[in-house]
């Protein structure tokens, strides 16, 4: 992945919409980033819950529509449990830099998740502006780790 590459996905539910409207319009400024694409919520008066978003953008990665997906709820947890049961997902709540960093080196996530009722605004848009500075390499030692759990995904028993 180079420079002006990087199609992101943006979701959130009522808790996590003030975040997620800050770093979408970082993303829109960021010269790293050609597309935003937002799923949702409109507003934070929209009520349709954390699941729904979520599926709903992991689901533009799995497709191929998108690189990579920042999705904020109030904890993070919500919407990296439900991005997860895409297959071929892989997301987590980062609230460090160091996780932000590993969640693409060691585990070659592509959905970042972050908790607005935990973190300050401040760090979540540096969180989120550090997580597309990173490309996995598949050449690492990394790799086989990540490669277990798509044959797991895929049918495999781990060896
Ligand atoms: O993980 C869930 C999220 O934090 C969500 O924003 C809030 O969910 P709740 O209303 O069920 O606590």
């Amino acid at each position: 992945m180079t420079d002006l590459q990087w199609r992101v996905v943006v979701a959130a539910d009522e808790a996590g919409y003030s975040y997620k409207e800050a770093i979408k319009a970082d993303l829109l400024k960021d010269p790293r980033v050609k597309e935003v694409i937002d799923v949702g919520v409109g507003s934070d008066a929209d009520k349709t819950a954390y699941p729904h978003v979520a599926v709903t953008g992991a689901r533009k990665i799995a497709a191929g529509e998108a690189d990579r997906g920042i999705f904020v709820c109030g904890t993070g947890m919500g919407v990296a449990i439900a991005a997860n049961k895409v297959p071929g997902i892989r997301a987590s709540v980062a609230h460090d830099t160091f996780s932000a960093e590993r969640l693409v080196l060691s585990n070659n996530g592509q959905v970042l998740t972050l908790g607005e009722r935990v973190i300050g605004k401040e760090l979540a848009r540096r969180l989120a502006k550090e997580f597309l500075g990173y490309v996995f390499d598949e050449t690492s030692a990394s790799a086989e780790k990540v490669d277990a759990i798509t044959g797991y995904e895929a049918g495999h028993e781990l060896s």
